[in-house]
Formats: structure tokens, sequence, C-alpha cells
């Protein structure tokens, strides 16, 4: 069970099928769902099913300042279970959700551009926000990314990380096999990951949760 009363709903509010550069006849017929905010950049080797190999990416499609609203997580549901595709909201081990939406293309990155607020029971207030400690904000045509252990404890997928920066950890699995320190200095930290890791501190071991 959720920790929280949990508010999702099992569907999301408007049906949503991951768009890839196949199912799109390579992006010819691909509507992004939020426009005016940021779309999609497939691909080619995106093709769905077996051969997908997630190299697709989320662009923004004007410029955020810092610290600027990007958009409210609004077609969101309560993932099945924990999947590449989900976010964790929270510290149980259902809280999990799934995004619907073309953010789904933000891709981790371990000096993102921008960050994904959950404040604990609040969903109302969920939203996607441009790097608060960035000085530029996030130009037309970059990509919107954050840094998944600041949402995630223990990946479904960990990946060999193909970010480029030059504090880049490698391996990314979760901010369970990280340091406080080397989560802080990536920028904002959701509480739920810091009550884990607060926990985990506690018992003196890295195995947490
Ligand atoms: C939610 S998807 C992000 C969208 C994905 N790029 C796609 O085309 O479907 C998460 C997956 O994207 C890939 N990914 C995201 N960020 C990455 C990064 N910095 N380095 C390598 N792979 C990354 C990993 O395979 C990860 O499991």
């Amino acid at each position: 069970m959720p920790t929280a009363l949990s508010p999702l709903p099992l569907q999301p509010p408007v049906r949503w099928t991951k768009p890839t550069h196949a199912n799109t006849h390579g992006g010819k017929t691909y509507k992004p769902t939020h426009p005016d905010l940021f779309r999609v950049e497939f691909s080619a080797s995106s093709g769905g099913g077996d051969e997908e190999e997630y190299s697709s990416r989320l662009v923004a499609s004007r410029d955020f300042g810092p610290d600027e609203r990007i958009t409210k997580l609004t077609n969101i549901s309560l993932a099945p279970e924990k999947a590449y595709s989900s976010v964790q909201f929270g510290t149980g081990p259902r809280d999990h959700l799934e995004l619907n939406s073309d953010l789904l293309f933000m891709n981790h990155s371990c000096n993102p551009t921008a960050e994904i607020h959950l404040p604990s029971h609040r969903p109302e207030e969920w939203e996607v926000r441009a790097r608060s400690s960035s000085t530029q904000g996030i130009k037309e045509g970059e990509a919107i990314t954050f840094f998944y252990p600041s949402t995630e404890w223990d990946m479904a997928q960990g990946f060999d990380c193909s970010c480029g920066a030059t504090n880049c950890l490698g391996k990314i699995q979760g901010a369970k096999y990280l340091s406080v320190a080397q989560l802080e200095e990536r920028g904002y930290v959701n509480e739920h990951i810091l009550k884990l890791k607060e926990a985990q501190e506690a018992n003196g071991n890295t195995n947490g949760q």
C-alpha cells in the first residue's frame, strides 16, 4: 500500500501511449503533449519493443528562467509497479507514479537542467521546475533533464550514465547507492529520499529499504 492515502488514479485521466520513432512514422505523426513547453526528439534507433534503446530525449520549446515552473504533473497515475518509466513519490514500495506524457522522455543528468518537486502528500503541488541553482535557466532546444536519484531510491533498471558532465557519477542506480553529499551537490533532493537516507544512516548500513 502507498504510505499516504494515495489520491492517484490507477489509470491516467487522459489515455496516453508512448510515442516512438516507429509508431509516429519517424516523428511525422507525433503530437506533443505540451507543445508550447517541450517536445520529444526521437532517436531513429528507438523503435519500441525489444529494440527500444531509450535514446530519445525531451527538449525545451522555449526558454525557462532559473527555478521557473515548467509544468505541473497533471496526467499522472499510480504505477502498477516500479519501472524504468516510473517516478518515486514516497518512501513506500507502492509509491511510484507514471507520468503519462512527454515528460517520460526527461533523461537523467548528473548536472541536470531541471528538477522534479514532489512535496509529500501534496500532489496538487507536484511539478517540474528549471533547476533553481542554475544561473542560465534552460534555453529553447536544450535538453530538459533531471537527476534521477533526487526521486529514485533503488531503481528498477540502473544504467551507465552518458550525460557527459564533469561530475558524472557513472553508474546510476538510485539514491541508495550515493552519499548525501553526492545527492545534494546536484541540486534539489526530494523529502522522501532524504528520509530514506536518514533511515539508512540510522541503521548504520547501506542496505536501506
Ligand atoms: C524514462 S526513460 C527516459 C527516456 C528515454 N531516453 C527514452 O528514449 O525512452 C529512462 C531510460 O532512459 C535511459 N537514460 C536516461 N538518461 C540516461 C543517461 N544519462 N545515460 C544513459 N541512459 C539514460 C535509460 O535507459 C533509462 O532507463
